[in-house]
Order: structure tokens, then C-alpha cells, then sequence
């Protein structure tokens, strides 16, 4: 301030000084104002000369100067006053100063205009500062408020909604008025006052964090986070200002994850009780279970379709929504509505099906009322498959729609195929335990042997029978070669064949049905019926051999064709010693350590006159021969009925014998009897023992059956013979018969033919026959034939040929005589034999006979000529009064 002025108002000067207030006084006319030392004090600026208020206006900052203007325009429009005018001035050290300026009017012109003005300033540097940081801190927060993505409301803390941020707004879908109105229990229902209200938590208590729902004004459910801050406002009211975060899907994914982690869990848990389950229905239960726990399922359940009815029916089910079951429809007849839901869909079509919206997908129209009562909102169909065919589904509902989403989904359909999968294998283990049981069985009850052995021929496995079979305890068999089980002689054949079979496949035995020598372990050797086949077990390569003893039906089979042989022997008429050989070597082929003879039986007089016996020897069946019946030799009974001797020496009645049974190792001896048809005794069988036993079982069966054989056998020959004789035998006399005499007589003409001789016919027929026949019958006619043949018989040499060509017709047939007297002779002979008196049944009987003689080959060159010309002599001698004999001569065929 200028010494004059304040120096000329000592008053003013003073006070101004005294309160360091007034730091200009300006003259508006002319425009001059003074300086105080506070100015100074205040601005740095030299307060010594007055200024001009253009002078002050550069230093006042150009943002303000209006707020000057105004301060000086309101004085100079008659205002006394200005206050707070707060511009910045520019302080001598370069910084812009914050001050207030408070103004008087102290003196005005003559027209009353304001002619000098007192100011004073305040420094407001402090509070601007401080107003300065406020109302950034105001922006920012306010930004905050209107840009934050979160919502805040700004609340009083009984839960009334002052403010609220746009984005609360949106995040609620309220206006802020509506938000103002709603309060916090408001926003903590739906709208849908069907629906749970959740409460805010978080809010109501004012916590400084948390969680909570709300719902939305379109009812939607959220999930917010909450972050919560406690103040006093400038009137010293408590407010809370409350951050909503919304983190619905966060929750949700979490709960997703939550849930999916569950599902894993139950996925092994599911696993678990597909290995554990024993039935589908025990896997379908747990599974069920594990479910509708882990997945959080109001219902879930296995439903099982019958394919035949097309109904559905429920297998088991779980969750709190059981109750569903009971009144839903439910079919998979596409004809109907209730087949036609994602269950019949899912099973019709072997496919997944998922409705997220359950209570609105027109599909789903039958069930929206009752899945409403139920909460059911999502619901998933995973079809069940077993052995590649829809069984049934595993069906889920839950409560949130669009709760399916795509890992869900695919984590229970991997549940569902781990179950169809469960269902295959528990099937196949079904399978599989009664086919183990069923090999079980096979293997430890079966009677054939069976053996697996390796490429190396090692024994892996042995059943029970085998080792019976073998006489090896099946313990001493294992790990074994085959060998052990094989005649050492057929061991490198087998090793080879094996060896070839491995290379080449080339099988030389055959694989069904082989016979095979075995080897027991008490050395014995049997015949093996042994069949083969190929198999991997646990990964190894195995032969698979089932093992038949065939001793029963090698003998068997031996016997029935050796049987057949014995009898095509006997009706093929083989030599009767040869046929009983066979059935003596039958005998022992079949039963051990026995040597057999069989003793025959002379027709006449009952003794033994031949047997057959080739595998003993000859001195002991020659003394065995001698041997008188009853006595030394066979017992007495040995004709009637079999007896057995099990041990000779232990019998008093074979003690002469035993002594020579023992040099030729006989101990024990069986008698069977061979009687024909009639009962006639034909000849004994005699086993002889090699050792001390008795007959067994088998012999007792067989025994009978080849003594019947060889009955048969002797029989049949005898019968043989018989028929033989009889065809070339004249029955009633023996003699020759006219085939015979054909015969021989071809046979003759042709040597005479070939030796140029002659051959002799004698053409005999008993004369006047015929009245012994009518006068006493045929029977002594019989009888007279036979004397007559008898008579015939001896009257010829040996060389000629005696034959009956029927009723009272004879020849006789004479080589190599010399002349027609030697025919001459033997006719004559002939008619004196025949002539001599027969003494027949005690009548006398004098008989004659013509004959007829013709010569080959002047009387014929063939047999029939021969005859024929024989005949005709035979009857020139009839004619000629019988009782003589006549040449042929040429004239007799012309006559
Ligand atoms: N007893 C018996 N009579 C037989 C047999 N075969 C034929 N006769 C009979 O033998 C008789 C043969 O008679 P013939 O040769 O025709 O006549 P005959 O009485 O002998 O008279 P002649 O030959 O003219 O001298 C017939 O009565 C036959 O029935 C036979 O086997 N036994």
C-alpha cells in the first residue's frame, strides 16, 4: 500500500496493518491501487507503487478474471459488497495462489459511484487443495458408481436402497427407482412367487463379504458375489455400499465342475459296481444310486423295456422324486403320445436324448403338469445296450433347465455304455461261470482222459480221469513229457509229427479219433482212442488231447470180427480145425494169460477123438487126449456143464495132472461143454490157466457164446458133409448118384479119350421091381435097394464105379478092361450076385436083373449116347425075357 494513501489515513492505515487484512485499496478514477504489506505477505509481489488494475488482471489467472469482473461490476452497479470472489493469482515465484477476495465500497463519486474499494484477501490455497482432492475423489467415485461393471447399491443399514448403480440396474433388470422401491427383500424373491425366495444374506447383514441369490425382475435366478463397505455420510447417517458381482456362471461352472467331479466320482464309483454286481439288477441299482447322489437328480432310474409288449418298466429307481414314476405314462409305442417322450425316443432310436427344457419341449406335453409337481426342468435319456441290442435307458431329471450341458452329457453316456458294457461282461461272466462250471464238470467228472500239453509235448494240465486212466497221480504228471505216457517205440514218431505239424501244418494222424498204443504206469500197454485240437490258453499255444481207453471196445469190436470171421469160416465151409484155430485164438485175444484146446468128441463111441489145440504143447494135449474121461483127464462132468478149476494143485481131483500142468506153466483150468442143437455132446473147450485165478465177469459172458461157435462150427461141418455126400450120394443106398456118375463118367470118357481106351457101361434095372414095392411096401423096397447096392458094391473091383441113377436103376462103370469078355464077366457077376436069395425084414427075396452093356466110344462118343445106348441094351434084355445082359449093337437104335 502506497505510504501516502495509508500514510494520509493514519486510522485506516493502522487498522489495515493491525489485522493484516486489507491488502488493496483501489481508486477507480483514476484506476490506481494500493498495495498493503499483506499483499506482499501473500503474492511475493512488491507492495510499495500502486498498480493499475491492468497491471493486477496479469496476474490474475484468466479462468478467474470473470469472477473479478463480477466482483468489481456488482460495486460499481451499487452493491457495497463482494465476498469471496476466489481467483488465482500468479505468486512472484511462478505458482498460481489461491485467494479470497472480500470487497467494500469505502467511498463513492457525487453520482454515487462507487469511487474507491477496499479489498482483502484470504488465502484459500488449504481448503482449494483440499476441495480440490474432494471433488476428484468425488468424480472418481462417482465414475466408479455409473461406469463399475458391478452393480452398487447404496443402502441404508436397515436394508432400504438409496442409490443404485447402472449397472445394478442391469444386472437386476430394475430400474433405480424400482431398485429404491424393491429394498433388499425385494430383490431377494422372484418375481415367480412359485419359485423359493433365497435370501440375501450377505446384504442383510451387512457383511463385508459374500455370497448370495437374487432374482432378477425377469425371475432368473443370480448368483452374486457380495462386497460391502460401512460409512457415515456428511450428516453423519450410517450407509453400507454394497457390490454385487454377478457370478452366475462362475457358480455355475464351479457348481458344473462341482457336479462333473461328482459325476467322475461316481463314474468309478459306477465302475466299482459293475465289477462287483453279481445281476443287472444289482449293477442297475447301485448305479442308479450313485447317480442320482453324485449328479444331484431329483429322479433317476432304469427303466427295462419288453420288446414283445412295448412296455416299459421301471427296474429301480432313486432321488426324492420317486414318487414321478408311479403316475407317469410312459411306453415306447410311437402310435401313442406317452411313446413318443425322450424315454421312447431314446429307446426306439438307441440313441441319447436331451431335453433341457422339460416342462415346455411340446414333446414332453404328457408329463409337463406332473414334472411340474416334481420340479423336473432338464431331463437326459442314455439308452442300455446289451450284446449290441436296447434293453432299456438310464433316464436323469433335473430340477434346472439347461442343466445338461455338453461334459455332462457326455460323462453320463459314458456311464451308460460303462453299464452296457457291465451288462456284456456280467453276461459273459454269467456265461462264463456256467461255462466254467460246465468245464468244470466236464473236466473232473468226464471218463475220458484229457490233457493239455505245450508245442514241446510238456504236460500242462491233467483231469482226474487221466490220471486213473494212466495209473500217474496227476501231480507226478504235470510238467511231464508225453512221453512218459507213450511205448518208448512210438515216441520219435510222435516228437516228429508234432515237429511237422509246427511247421507245416501238415496233420499225418488223424485228429479225431486216432488209435494209439498208451503206455500205463505199470508198464502195461492199452489202446488209446485219442482225439486232438488246438487252443490258446492264457496265451500259450496248447495241444488239447481227450483220451478214450478202447481196451473194452478194441476187444469188443475184435470179438464181434473175430466172431464174424469164425462164422463166414464156418458157412464158407472152411476145414473145421481151421475154424476152430480161429475161435481158439479169439479165446485168447481175449482173455489173459489163457491157452485153450478144444477136445472133439468121436460120434460113435463118446470118446475124444481129436481137438485142436496149436499154442500147446503137443506132448501135453497128446497126453491130455489119452487121458480117459472121469479119470486123470477132464472130469466126469465136463460133458454136462462148465466147471472151473481156479488152481489144479489145490484140487485132489487134477493132482495127477497138475504135476505135468505145472511143467508146462498151467495153474488153473475151465471146462465148457460143446453140445450140438440136440444136446448131443460134440466136444469139450479147455482153458488152461497161465495163473492161480478164477473166471471173471467177461469170461462168464463170453465163454457160452464161443462154445455155442463152435457147436455150430462142428455142426455145421458135419451138416456140411452131408449135404457134400448128399449131393453126389445117392441117400437110400450110398452109392453114387446119378450126377456123380455123370461126372465121373465124363471124367472117365475124357482120360479115355485122351489114352485111347475104351471105357465100359453097364446099364442094370432090377427086374419085375415093381411087385415087391406093391406087395410090401415101399419100405422093404427100400431096404431091397439097399442089399442090392451092397451086393453091386462088392461084386466090382475097387476101380469101378457102382451108382444108383434112380428107383431100381444102376450102372456100373469099368476103365481099362481088356476085352469085351472082362464086360461080359462083370455082368455076369453082377447077375449072380443079385440073384442070390436076400433074407430082408424075414422074408426071402429072389431078384433078377437085366443090364445092358454099351463101350465108349464105339457106342457113343459122349456120356448121353452112351447111356441111351446102354439103356436100350438093358431093354433088348427085358424084351428078351430078363435075368441076362446084352451089347449094344447099332441095330438095336435101328430097330
Ligand atoms: N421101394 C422103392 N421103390 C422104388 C424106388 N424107386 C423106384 N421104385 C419103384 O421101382 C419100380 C420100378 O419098376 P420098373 O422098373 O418100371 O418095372 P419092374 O417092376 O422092375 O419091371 P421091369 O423093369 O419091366 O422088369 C417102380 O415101382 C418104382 O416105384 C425106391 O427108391 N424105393
Amino acid at each position: 500500500m502506497s505510504d501516502h494513501y495509508f500514510g494520509s489515513d493514519t486510522l485506516f492505515s493502522t487498522l489495515a496493518e493491525s489485522i493484516g487484512l486489507i491488502a488493496m485499496v483501489w481508486e477507480l478514477e483514476p484506476d490506481i491501487i494500493h498495495l498493503s504489506e499483506q499483499w506482499t505477505a501473500l503474492t511475493g509481489h512488491p507492495s510499495a507503487d500502486p498498480i493499475s488494475s491492468a497491471q493486477l488482471r496479469k496476474i490474475i489467472h484468466s479462468d478467474d478474471l470473470m469472477v473479478m469482473n463480477d466482483a468489481i461490476l456488482r460495486c460499481l452497479k451499487g452493491s457495497d459488497h463482494f465476498y469471496d470472489a476466489e481467483v488465482r493469482v500468479l505468486h512472484r515465484n511462478g505458482e498460481w495462489i489461491w485467494l479470497a477476495a472480500r470487497g467494500r465500497v469505502v467511498e463513492r463519486n457525487a453520482e454515487h459511484r462507487a469511487a474507491r474499494i477496499v479489498a482483502s484477501f484470504l488465502d484459500i490455497g488449504h481448503r482449494k487443495r483440499a476441495e480440490l482432492i474432494l471433488s476428484e475423489s468425488e468424480q472418481r467415485y462417482r465414475a466408479m458408481f455409473n461406469i463399475s461393471p458391478h452393480g452398487i447399491l447404496l443402502t441404508k443399514p436397515d436394508g432400504e436402497i438409496l442409490s443404485a448403480n447402472p449397472a445394478a440396474c442391469l444386472l437386476t433388470g430394475y430400474s433405480e427407482a424400482e431398485l429404491i422401491h424393491l429394498g433388499h427383500a425385494g430383490l431377494s424373491k422372484s418375481a415367480d412367487t412359485a419359485r423359493s425366495s433365497l435370501p440375501l444374506t450377505g446384504l442383510q447383514m451387512g457383511s463385508r463379504n459374500g455370497q448370495a441369490s437374487l432374482f432378477r425382475k425377469d425371475g432368473v435366478r443370480l448368483d452374486v458375489a457380495l462386497s460391502s463397505a460401512t460409512f457415515t455420510d456428511q450428516s453423519g447417517a450410517m450407509r453400507i455400499s454394497v457390490m454385487l458381482q454377478d457370478i452366475t456362471d462362475s457358480i455355475a461352472t464351479e457348481r458344473k465342475l462341482q457336479r462333473l467331479a461328482r459325476l467322475y466320482d461316481a463314474r468309478s464309483r459306477c465302475n466299482q459296481a459293475i465289477i462287483q454286481s453279481k445281476t443287472p439288477q444289482a449293477l442297475y441299482e447301485a448305479v442308479c444310486k450313485i447317480v442320482a447322489e453324485c449328479g444331484d437328480f431329483g429322479l433317476a432310474w432304469v427303466a427295462l423295456v419288453d420288446w414283445q409288449t412295448r412296455q416299459i418298466k421301471p427296474s429301480c429307481s432313486e432321488g426324492r422324486e420317486r414318487a414321478y414314476l408311479h403316475s407317469a405314462k410312459i411306453s415306447i409305442d410311437p402310435t401313442i403320445p406317452a411313446g413318443c417322450g425322450p424315454l421312447g425316443r431314446a429307446i426306439r432310436e438307441s440313441r441319447n436324448i436331451i431335453c433341457e427344457d422339460f416342462q415346455n419341449a411340446p414333446s414332453t406335453a404328457p408329463w409337463h403338469a406332473l414334472a411340474g409337481i416334481h420340479h423336473f426342468r432338464a431331463i437326459a435319456v442314455f439308452p442300455l445296450q446289451q450284446t449290441g441290442q436296447t434293453i432299456g435307458a438310464l433316464t436323469l431329471y433335473a430340477s434346472d433347465k439347461d442343466y445338461f450341458d455338453a461334459q455332462l452329457v457326455e460323462l453320463l453316456a459314458e456311464i451308460a455304455r460303462d453299464i452296457s458294457f457291465g451288462l456284456d461282461n456280467l453276461q459273459r461272466d454269467i456265461a462264463l461261470s456256467s461255462s466254467e462250471a460246465r468245464f468244470r464238470t466236464l473236466w473232473e467228472t468226464s471218463t475220458d482222459g484229457i490233457l493239455m500239453m505245450t508245442q514241446e509235448s510238456i504236460i500242462r494240465y491233467a483231469n482226474p480221469a487221466l490220471e486213473t486212466l494212466y495209473g500217474h497221480p496227476g501231480d507226478q504228471l504235470l510238467g511231464k513229457s508225453i512221453a512218459m505216457l507213450q511205448p518208448a517205440r512210438f515216441r520219435t514218431s510222435h516228437d516228429e509229427g508234432i515237429r511237422r505239424f509246427l511247421r507245416s501244418g501238415r496233420r499225418m494222424l488223424n485228429w479225431r479219433g486216432a488209435s494209439v498204443v498208451a503206455l500205463h504206469a505199470d508198464g502195461h500197454e492199452f489202446p488209446m482212442e485219442i482225439s486232438f485240437s488246438e487252443a490258446v490258453i492264457d496265451g500259450e499255444r496248447l495241444f488239447i488231447d481227450f483220451m478214450r481207453d478202447i481196451t473194452e471196445r478194441k476187444r469188443a469190436n475184435d470179438l464181434v470180427s473175430h466172431q464174424n470171421a469164425i462164422l463166414k469160416m464156418i458157412t464158407s465151409s472152411v476145414e473145421l480145425p481151421i475154424t476152430l484155430a480161429a475161435v481158439n485164438q479169439m479165446i485168447e485175444g481175449q482173455v489173459s494169460d489163457t491157452t485153450c484146446c478144444i477136445q472133439g468128441l468121436h460120434e460113435s463111441d463118446g470118446s475124444f477123438s481129436w481137438q485142436v489145440a496149436e499154442n500147446l504143447p503137443e506132448s501135453f494135449t497128446h497126453f491130455m487126449l489119452q487121458l480117459p474121461t472121469g479119470k486123470a483127464g477132464l472130469p466126469d462132468t465136463a460133458l454136462d456143464a462148465a466147471r472151473v478149476v481156479a488152481d489144479l494143485e489145490c484140487d485132489p481131483d487134477y493132482a495127477a495132472h497138475a504135476l505135468l500142468a505145472r511143467e508146462y506153466g498151467i495153474r488153473g483150468t475151465s471146462f465148457w461143454p460143446v453140445q450140438g442143437r440136440q444136446g448131443q455132446s460134440l466136444a469139450v473147450l479147455v482153458l488152461y490157466h497161465h495163473g492161480s485165478r478164477a473166471i471173471s465177469e467177461f469170461e462168464q459172458c463170453l465163454l457160452p457164446s464161443v462154445v455155442d461157435l463152435i457147436g455150430l462150427a462142428i455142426e455145421n461141418r458135419k451138416s456140411d458133409e452131408r449135404i457134400r455126400y448128399l449131393a453126389h450120394h445117392d441117400d437110400l443106398t450110398g452109392l453114387p448118384n446119378r450126377a456123380r456118375f455123370m461126372q465121373e463118367l465124363t471124367l472117365a470118357t475124357a482120360r479115355a479119350a485122351r489114352g485111347g481106351h475104351q471105357v465100359g457101361l453097364l446099364f442094370l434095372d432090377l427086374d419085375r421091381f415093381k411087385n415087391i414095392n406093391d406087395t410090401l411096401g415101399h419100405h422093404t423096397g427100400d431096404a431091397v435097394l439097399r442089399e442090392v447096392a451092397n451086393r453091386l458094391r462088392h461084386a466090382v473091383r475097387e476101380v469101378d464105379m457102382v451108382a444108383r441113377l434112380g428107383g431100381d436103376e444102376f450102372v456100373v462103370m469099368a476103365e481099362n478092361f481088356f476085352d469085351l469078355a472082362t464086360l461080359t464077366g462083370i455082368a455076369q457077376k453082377l447077375i449072380e450076385q443079385i440073384s442070390q436069395p436076400m433074407d430082408i425084414e424075414a422074408q426071402e427075396f429072389h431078384l433078377t436083373v437085366s443090364i445092358g452093356i454099351s463101350i465108349y466110344p464105339v457106342d457113343g462118343s459122349d456120356i448121353h449116347t452112351l447111356i441111351k445106348n446102354a439103356d436100350m441094351a438093358m431093354y433088348r434084355v427085358k424084351e428078351l425075357g430078363r435075368n441076362s445082359h446084352q451089347f449094344y449093337d447099332e441095330q438095336m437104335s435101328a430097330g
